[in-house]
């Protein structure tokens, strides 16, 4: 391992942060990259539930970690990636410190960028326009900020690669992205903020961002699946036409055609479409208005600028405000053996879980519904599930697979159960008589971070 140079990717969700590393010299010059090692840490801002801390060596040589740390609500995203990054190199794997040369990060508001950007020590300019753009991905960009400031502090001569959600949506169709509301430069009808001396549409316009049209996020996510997918039919990427609900702490559909994003569910901010474990997803916007007194205020979240009424959908909201809970796992055991808990807790489980599905089948059905039109069915390479969520709930795909059995779906019991057990990466979990493919896909954010940074600086 000693003169091996490394890559680490780490990709900062709302309830995890994932770390993979990868060997370059071991790969050779634009082969595909090797990865060595995973960890996580998961459970990130759960109250009451401890952090999950795991790291994996991938060769089996083992010296894996699987420990509980503080509780989630009592950590942050600035201490956790260098305890992180001391797991791994203070392994018996002798890894120095200075072999991890480029650190790809997940980064999930892009605003206007259309590459990836590059942050040293020395020119860390960059950070201070992703740390505003929080302002349009409050659960996620200071986070990240905080993850990569740390992660600079702790190793200060590596080079940073900062890779998009937003990258994947750039080819969204101007009809699927604009808003029916008044351009920033025509009438503007409500305030959208007004924080102190912050207004978010000079802020926007500082950023040269547009705030009335929708950027579209988890766009790693589905780089990684799209490609798994074509790897897996023979395809390439380009030939690929795929509905993908990407099921985690936040959830997303995305509706890929030829291996383009023609349309998904999340907008200017990660809040809107699908129900989320802490988020309302989309609901009628007026509603902030009559509930949230105030809500134009900040909301005094520590290190950025957040209305209340944000912090009620972002924080607030979602499986949490339904169920008490976002661990999805509980909400299904409570709602399927219901005289084992308390009868409130179930029924509310329940109903949490039923919300959750209603709005999941919306948005699938419509964009299979879209594919169906210009493609018909045998241009359709099949409906995917990922995301925490969509690779572990067993009982979900089942669920949704049946709701959509009037489309030509049917899932095969045996390898449903096997997908959520297995290893495998992409599992076909649909039987021979469904019209369309069911696929269970786990997705690799991480991999397609490193794989940005292998290309910008052709390793
Ligand atoms: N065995 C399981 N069954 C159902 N859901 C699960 C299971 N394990 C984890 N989850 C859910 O996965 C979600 C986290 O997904 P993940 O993609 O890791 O999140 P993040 O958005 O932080 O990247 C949580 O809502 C959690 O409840
Ligand atoms: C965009 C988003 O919601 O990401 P995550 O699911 O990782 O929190
Ligand atoms: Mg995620």
């Amino acid at each position: 391992m000693s003169s091996t140079t490394y890559i680490l990717a780490i990709n900062c969700g709302s309830s995890s942060i994932k770390a993979k590393l990868y060997a370059v010299n071991d790969a050779g010059k634009r082969k595909p990259l090797h990865a060595v090692a995973e960890g996580s840490i998961k459970g990130i801002a759960a109250k009451g539930q401890k952090i999950k801390i795991k790291l994996e060596w991938l060769d089996g040589s083992g010296h894996d970690i699987s420990e509980e740390g503080e509780l989630g609500d009592q950590v942050d995203y600035q201490t956790l990636p260098p305890l992180l990054l001391k797991k791994f190199t203070s392994s018996s794997k002798g890894l120095k410190d200075e072999q991890i040369k480029y650190i790809a990060h997940r980064i999930v508001h892009g605003g206007p960028h259309k590459e990836p950007i590059i942050i040293t020590r020395e020119h860390e300019e960059g950070l201070t326009e992703m740390d505003t753009l929080s302002e349009f991905a409050p659960l996620h960009n200071h986070s990240a900020v905080l993850a990569i400031r740390s992660c600079l502090k702790a190793l200060p001569e590596h080079t940073s690669l900062l890779a998009f959600d937003t990258l994947f949506h750039q080819t969204l169709p101007e009809e699927v992205y604009t808003y029916a509301i008044p351009k920033p430069d025509q009438e503007v009808p409500i305030p959208l903020r007004k924080v102190s001396k912050l207004h978010s549409l000079g802020i926007a316009q500082k950023l040269n961002l547009t705030p009335t049209r929708q950027y579209g996020f988890h766009g790693l996510s589905y780089r990684s699946i799209l490609q798994s997918i074509a790897t897996k039919s023979g395809k390439q990427t380009k030939d690929v036409s795929i509905v993908v609900a990407h099921l985690g702490s936040g959830g997303s559909c995305c509706m890929i055609r030829n291996g383009e994003s023609q349309d998904t569910t999340m907008g200017l901010t990660p809040l809107e479409g699908l129900v989320g474990g802490t988020r309302s997803g989309s609901i009628d916007p007026t509603l902030v208005f009559h509930l949230v007194e105030g809500c134009a205020e900040d909301a005094g979240l520590d290190g950025i600028k957040v209305t209340r009424a944000e912090a009620t959908l972002n924080k607030k909201s979602g499986l949490t405000a339904l169920a008490g809970t976002n661990d999805f796992n509980s909400i299904t055991t409570k709602m399927l053996d219901p005289s084992s808990y308390d009868a409130k807790d179930a029924k509310a489980s329940t109903l949490a879980y039923k919300v959750y599905t209603d709005r999941l089948l919306c948005y699938l059905t419509f964009y299979l519904g879209k594919l169906f039109e210009t493609d018909g069915v045998d241009g359709i390479d099949g409906l995917v599930f990922s995301g925490g969520i969509g690779e572990k709930s067993v009982f979900l795909r089942k669920d949704i697979s049946k709701r959509l059995g009037w489309m030509g779906f049917q899932v095969d019991d045996k390898l449903n159960e096997q997908a959520s057990a297995g290893k495998e990466v992409t599992i076909k979990i649909s039987g021979e008589a469904s019209k369309i493919p069911v696929w269970v896909v786990q997705t690799d954010e991480e991999e397609v971070c490193a794989k940005m940074v292998q290309e910008y600086f052709d390793l």
